[in-house]
């Protein structure tokens, strides 16, 4: 973790129904995706509208390290490709996309790249993605599949299939393909195992990959082959975050209002259409106009039976908004997210029962039954969605806080701020 001093925070309760328009930043998992293919491309890339966030500056500050010139002076951001060098040092910090993305670039580079990060992302899965470069034969140092670990390149990686198991997570699978375009002969990504979380973040990694140029096959259920080719320099204009607008958008449906993603496009990359159907089982209505994307809420949050396997990272205010509902809920198929910043299922299992819902962990997510809830201060553990989680919870209940809001910035700059302006 950063060393900052811990910024406690108590959640706001809405005065009544929640109703506005929010302007979010640009979503972290499409900033990470621009800044790496923009790092392997043919020239040079703008980001337009990128994420200013721990996540998205510790990418920057990796792909320096490595050579590439990334400026984030001005508001739109440029990329500068350049051969990936060593020996190089790259903090991952708490980010699963700098852990599981720059490794495979590094694979590229002449020499040893150590990664390491923060506390935490020691404990987060690594594994499968270091097995995957061994494969191709980059020899890769780390004790026990996780960080610190060395990847010792040698200056290009022949081509190659690679067979991995993804269930611990996407970012595996992502982060190979990013960089396999730049692998002498592309590259062939096969997952063998339970199934891969996730699956619009492989979406988005492979419509950026073709929207930069590169063919990629994806005829084959869980193969992914990636031509050779270095993606195209080009212009990205970053969407909207539509995950850390997830707790905003709850605030429609706990308080019987209506917020709108301002300046939403009308192709995304992102899980529209899943989380659209997320907040209608959840009691909500959503619409996407020129105006943007809107969910409204009656007041009364429908609690269900949600397959959260695609929208993983959505858990923690799924799991608060199942406190506030009219019934009881189970959320499932999100079992590796006890490999996310904390392990989420304990943490929502200890802080949401804290708070008087009665919460059991499952095999793959949680059952939930509301309860009489009662204020107190939740532990992040440093996961910014657990954040979230009270905040949304703190609509409805007094006394909410948290011990470290500071833990939003991992992919918001100002989550306080932005939720004050809307909730007031
Ligand atoms: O590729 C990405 O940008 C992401 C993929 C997902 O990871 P997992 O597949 O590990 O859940 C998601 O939860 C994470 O927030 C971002
Ligand atoms: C799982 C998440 O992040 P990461 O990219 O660090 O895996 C998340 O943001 O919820």
């Amino acid at each position: 973790m950063s060393s900052t001093p811990a910024q406690p925070w108590s959640a706001p309760r809405a005065a009544g129904p929640v109703r506005g328009d929010v302007r979010l930043p640009g979503s972290k998992s499409m900033t990470a995706r621009a800044l790496v293919l923009g790092a392997l491309g043919t020239g040079v890339s703008t980001l337009e509208g990128p994420l200013v966030a721990r996540d998205t500056a510790l990418m920057a500050d990796g792909l320096r390290a490595l050579g590439t010139g990334v400026d984030t002076d001005a508001a739109a951001w440029t990329v500068r490709p350049a051969a990936p060098r060593a020996p190089a040092a790259v903090d991952v910090g708490l980010a699963g996309t700098v852990m599981r993305f720059l490794p495979p670039v590094a694979a590229l580079a002449d020499g040893p790249v150590l990664f390491d990060g923060d506390a935490a992302a020691r404990r987060r899965p690594l594994g499968p993605l270091l097995d995957g470069l061994r494969q191709l034969g980059v020899a890769v140092t780390a004790a026990d599949g996780r960080l610190p670990a060395t990847v010792h390149g040698r200056g290009g990686v022949a081509s190659g299939t690679v067979t991995i198991d993804a269930s611990a997570s996407s970012q595996f699978v992502s982060g190979l393909l990013l960089a396999g375009a730049a692998y002498a002969g592309g590259l062939t990504v096969r997952h063998a195992g339970p199934p891969v979380p996730s699956a619009p973040h492989l979406r988005m990694t492979v419509r950026m990959l073709r929207a930069a140029g590169v063919a990629v096959d994806t005829a084959a259920p869980d193969v992914w082959v990636v031509a050779p080719g270095r993606p195209a320099g080009r212009r990205w204009t970053v969407e909207p975050d539509l995950a850390g607008a997830a707790p905003f958008l709850a605030a429609a449906l706990v308080t019987g209002g209506r917020v709108t993603l301002a300046h939403w496009p009308r192709d995304s990359v992102q899980p529209v259409a899943e989380v659209a159907e997320l907040f209608t089982l959840l009691g909500g209505a959503v619409e996407v106009t020129g105006a943007g994307l809107t969910v409204s809420g009656t007041g009364t949050v429908t609690g269900a039976d949600l397959d959260l396997r695609a929208v993983s990272e959505l858990t923690p205010v799924v799991a608060a908004l199942a406190t506030l509902a009219d019934r009881p809920s189970r959320l499932r198929g999100v079992a590796h997210i006890r490999g996310h910043e904390t392990d989420r299922l304990a943490a929502l299992a200890g802080q949401l029962g804290d708070r008087g819902a009665a919460v059991t962990e499952t095999d793959d997510g949680l059952r939930i039954t509301p309860g009489r809830l009662r204020g107190g201060v939740l532990a992040t553990f440093g996961d910014h969605r657990m954040a979230h989680a009270a905040a949304v919870l703190g609509l409805a209940v007094d006394g909410v806080g948290v011990d470290d809001v500071g833990c939003t910035r991992k992919t918001l700059p100002d989550f306080p701020g932005l939720w004050s302006a809307l909730v007031g």
